[in-house]
């Protein structure tokens, strides 16, 4: 088989993740040209092998790609589509990393030519550190990875994406939009909110806060690592799935209301109903992934 030319924009903790995973399996049977911004970050990513050459010119970076990974923040990717467009060769297949979908999904079918295939992606899993040196090859390794389904996408074509991707080794699931950004809002947008809020609460503590500090144990820092994610990804994030998430947040004050109103009137049977099915809904859910918990 021919060599594949790959190109990341945006090599950070997944462009990054994806381009170390793929040199470690394929070797020289690809080749990753990468985007980068600074000198700083070419060089970086170069050495740490997630890329086999970086340059800040977009035509070079995309010129000769098969497959080209946009992973810059979501408000990014529109416009670097736009940049990198007129220097795209026919049959090249874009896929994305972006956290949300509906919003991309719009605005790329409205500029893409029908010669450019685009395949909506999302790989569930990341950290709450970014950039490349953030970066790690076993990032992807069992962790869901979305495609969205789109029956304008040639079967063959897909195919030549997953044959790529598959080396991941994600477990891959395929979801039309509105379905993703819904339960994207759930088990992502809004934990991350609820983090943000949780450190908010904390900093509110007024003069107890020393002394909350200074108590700070396992309940708080697993509630709150994701609120050390990155702000600007976050806020792009926020601007692009603004219903799901409003929708959820309202269902989460709903929920949170009930639960103060139970412990305000000291109904005990009703708190305890509140953690039982929590416990027994979440129990079930790694259960059934077959997830292993670290409950250190
Ligand atoms: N971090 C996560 O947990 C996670 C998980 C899944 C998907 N995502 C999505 O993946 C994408 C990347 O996230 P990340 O965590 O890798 O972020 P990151 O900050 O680690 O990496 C983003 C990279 O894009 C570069 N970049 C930003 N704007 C650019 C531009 N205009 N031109 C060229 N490069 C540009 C940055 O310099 C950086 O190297 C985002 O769209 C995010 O929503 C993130
Ligand atoms: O593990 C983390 O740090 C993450 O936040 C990863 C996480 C998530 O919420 O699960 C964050 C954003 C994504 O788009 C996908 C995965």
């Amino acid at each position: 088989m021919s060599r594949i030319n790959l190109a990341v924009i945006g090599v950070g903790l997944i462009g990054g993740s994806l381009g170390l995973c793929l040199k470690n399996k394929l070797g020289d049977a690809i080749h990753i040209t990468g985007l980068c911004r600074t000198e700083e970050s070419m060089r970086r990513a170069v050495e740490m092998g997630a890329v086999d050459e970086a340059t800040a010119d977009i035509a070079a970076v995309v010129g000769d790609a098969d497959i080209v990974f946009l992973s810059p923040p979501v408000l990014q990717i529109v416009p670097m589509v736009e940049r990198i467009l007129p220097f795209l060769k026919p049959g090249t297949i874009l896929t994305d990393a972006g956290s949300t979908k509906g919003f991309l999904c719009e605005a790329l079918k409205k500029i893409l030519p029908p010669s450019i295939y685009y395949i909506a992606g999302h790989p569930m899993t990341g950290r709450e550190k970014s950039g490349v040196t953030a970066a790690t090859k076993d990032l992807f390794r069992g962790k869901a990875y979305v495609i969205i389904e789109d029956p304008s996408v040639p079967p063959e074509v897909m195919e030549r994406l997953m044959h790529i991707l598959r080396y991941t080794e994600a477990n891959f699931t395929t979801l039309d939009l509105a379905r993703h950004d819904r339960c994207a809002a759930v088990i992502s947008h809004v934990p991350h909110l609820a983090a943000a809020a949780l450190v908010t609460l904390l900093n509110r503590s007024g003069d107890d806060l020393d002394s909350c500090l200074k108590l700070i144990g396992g309940g708080f820092k697993d509630t709150t690592r994701i609120a050390s994610s990155n702000a600007d990804m976050w806020a792009d994030i926020c601007m692009t799935n603004r219903k799901p998430i409003v929708d959820a947040l309202h269902e989460m004050q709903a929920i949170l209301g009930t639960v103060a109103d139970a412990v305000e009137r000291g109904d005990r049977a009703a708190i305890y109903d509140y953690f039982t099915a929590s416990k027994q809904r979440r129990d079930s859910i790694l259960h059934d992934a077959g997830q292993k918990f670290d409950t250190n």
